[in-house]
């Protein structure tokens, strides 16, 4: 049966799950995790789906929760807006890695106040600045960008250049 497109998703992933069925707390007292921070993919679209949007915003909830920091490619838009401003918005540590062509494309309106933007030269840097910054790596729904980002890491990691999990959300 299709899920009703209103309904938030529960997010079950492995590379989020604690390794325990009893999570410690941190000093803040959040759910502890073995990630300090993690890089979201998704679309700078908000996508047909309100469930898309849901998820941003849940994600972004609960990497606050897990005291996990969030870095992401700088987008104020679509559902890369939703994440960082509900990471943000939770306290949590924003980072945003824009290649300089794109800032005017992807950061515009309301920009999530707060967060830390690194400008890089172009998209092959960004993607590397977010890998050597994460520990984990999850993707949201996106376009063709999204799917670009994540099979790079997926095959990055096949080539061994690096061993963080991978993880993508379907709804
Ligand atoms: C091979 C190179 C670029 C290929 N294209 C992209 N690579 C990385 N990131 C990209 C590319 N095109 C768009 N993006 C970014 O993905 C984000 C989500 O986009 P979506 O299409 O809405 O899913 C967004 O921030 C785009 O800037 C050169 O290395």
């Amino acid at each position: 049966m299709d899920r009703d497109p209103m309904e938030a998703p529960t997010f079950t992933t492995g590379a989020l799950a604690m390794p325990t069925p009893a999570p410690a707390s941190n000093n803040s007292g959040k759910k502890a995790s073995r990630f300090r921070r993690v890089c979201v993919f998704c679309g700078s679209s908000a996508g047909r789906k309100a469930a898309y949007q849901a998820a941003a915003v849940q994600l972004g909830q609960q990497l606050v929760e897990r005291g996990i920091d969030l870095v992401y490619g700088g987008g104020s838009v679509g559902l890369m807006g939703l994440v960082s401003r509900a990471v943000h918005g939770g306290g949590g540590r924003v980072t945003g890695v824009v290649p300089r062509s794109v800032l005017p494309l992807e950061l515009i309106g309301e920009t999530p106040g707060g967060e830390e933007v690194k400008a890089v030269s172009g998209m092959h840097q960004r993607k590397a600045e977010m890998a050597r910054r994460a520990d984990a790596f999850v993707a949201l729904p996106g376009g063709y960008g999204t799917l670009e980002e994540l099979l790079e890491v997926i095959t990055w990691a096949q080539l061994g250049i690096h061993d963080k999990p991978v993880s993508h959300l379907t709804l």
